[in-house]
């Protein structure tokens, strides 16, 4: 069976599926495959992983098909882009998202999501929506737009649709598409704006420096401005697993709860990015034939990297199925041994977002450590992508709990 078919009834497990139905060996880092009706070569061990990161041996153009691509990332967007056109498109975001310029964006998550949380006493709330609003508000405010708290919460929940679509989950889809065909129109008409001068937005703001940092025409350069707001929101699904973990463990809770604890909730954030399922895989084509681990690479390939392997390979992860956020704690991880955002050097498609992503984790868990929350289901469906705990983590806090976050005042670093 295709692997495409598998991704789509057996989600996350899909290419652990894929192995076992081919009689692949546990410690095999490469097999061989087939995705949409093609040969493909599935990689997991490093030497995989450097072929597919290779710009001289994998390309991206074409690739993932546009009823996916043009829905979460947009067509036209630098996740298919290879060589100079990639690389000019990928400094501008890259820019963007520098650590220096994170700051107020961090500290904003974490006043908001504090705010949000002194209303859950004496309730049920489920964490994902909160998050989607939270981040989305704060990531509008950080990248200049002047937006109303609703007008900025309508916006983040459409983007979290396009998210939340991807795995071609029914009306999950639908909606998907709706939200980006409104986005599309949306943020066409926002670029040219700020482009002409029309628009409220500060001049050295970063939608102002996405939109005027890219040389395309303005529907797509509003495309690589939700490349930037919309993975922002997606930081909700592995939010609402953060806040799983956290309830799964009081000892790592009441450390994390300290403000002067902030490597030990990166060292967190970490372990939940490599045990959260979001994207299960990545695909490329071989533009020259190799053999990896004794397996032959034709021209033409596709090339999958099989994130879910890599991110619990017993070769590189002592336990792998167990959340051991200490592993991070004095471990900072390979390049290609930790790839839940992609991998291999930053200069080519690896994530630019992960260190907007791991301090927004961090805020995220240093006030949700304060509020003593129970988790009313934590079931997973690894069958759904993206998938959350279920009913996007559901959880109750006592009526009369005061959340600590909410009283302590906000640190600069997070
Ligand atoms: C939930 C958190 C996130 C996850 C799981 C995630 C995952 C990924 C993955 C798997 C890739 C593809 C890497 C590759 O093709 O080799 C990627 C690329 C990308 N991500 Fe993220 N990401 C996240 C957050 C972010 C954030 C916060 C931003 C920006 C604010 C961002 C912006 C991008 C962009 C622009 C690319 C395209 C890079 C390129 O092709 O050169 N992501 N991300």
């Amino acid at each position: 069976m295709d692997l495409t078919l598998r991704l789509l009834r057996h989600g996350y497990d899909a290419v652990a599926a894929d192995r076992a139905a081919r009689g692949v060996a546990p410690d095999a880092g490469t097999h061989a495959s087939r995705l949409a009706g093609r040969r493909a070569v599935v990689v997991r061990s490093e030497p995989g992983a450097r072929f597919f990161y290779d710009e001289s041996a994998a390309e991206r153009k074409g690739v993932v098909p546009p009823p996916l691509a043009w829905l979460l990332f947009g067509r036209g967007a630098l996740h298919g882009l290879d060589g100079d056109a990639h690389r000019d498109r990928k400094r501008t975001m890259v820019d963007v998202l520098s650590a220096d310029g994170l700051g107020p964006l961090v500290t904003d998550v974490g006043s908001e999501l504090g705010s949000a949380v002194a209303t859950w006493p004496g309730r049920e709330v489920s964490v994902h929506p909160a998050l989607v609003s939270v981040y989305g508000r704060a990531v509008l405010r950080w990248a200049g737009l002047p937006l109303t708290d609703e007008r900025a919460d309508t916006i983040a929940h459409r983007l979290s649709q396009q998210v939340d679509g991807f795995g071609f989950a029914g009306p999950a889809y639908a909606r998907g598409w709706a939200s980006r065909l409104w986005w599309n129109r949306y943020a066409t008409r926002l670029a040219a704006d700020i482009r002409a001068g029309r628009s409220q937005v500060p001049a050295d703001a970063p939608a102002a420096r996405v939109v005027g940092g890219i040389d395309a025409d303005d529907r797509t350069a509003g495309v690589e401005l939700g490349n930037i707001l919309r993975p922002t929101v997606a930081v909700a699904w592995l939010g609402s697993f953060a806040a799983m973990r956290l309830a799964g463990r009081p000892d790592w809770r009441e450390r994390l709860a300290d403000p002067g604890e902030e490597l030990a909730r990166m060292a967190f954030a970490q372990e939940v990015r490599r045990t959260t399922p979001f994207a299960p895989v990545l695909a490329a084509r071989a533009t020259r034939p190799a053999t990896i681990d004794g397996v032959r690479v034709r021209r033409g390939d596709r090339l999958v990297l099989d994130i879910m392997g890599i991110d619990h390979d017993p070769a590189r992860w002592e336990a792998p199925g167990e959340f051991r956020p200490e592993r991070f704690l004095d471990h900072a991880p390979g390049a290609f041994d930790l790839v839940p955002q992609g991998g291999g050097h930053p200069s080519g498609h690896r994530c630019p977002g992960e260190s907007l992503t791991l301090r927004v984790l961090e805020a995220t868990l240093r006030v949700l450590a304060g509020v003593p929350y129970e988790v009313v289901d934590p079931s997973v469906d690894l069958t759904r992508m993206p998938t959350t705990p279920r009913d996007g983590l559901r959880v109750r806090v006592p009526a009369g709990a005061r959340p600590r976050s909410a009283h302590a005042s906000s640190p600069g670093s997070a």
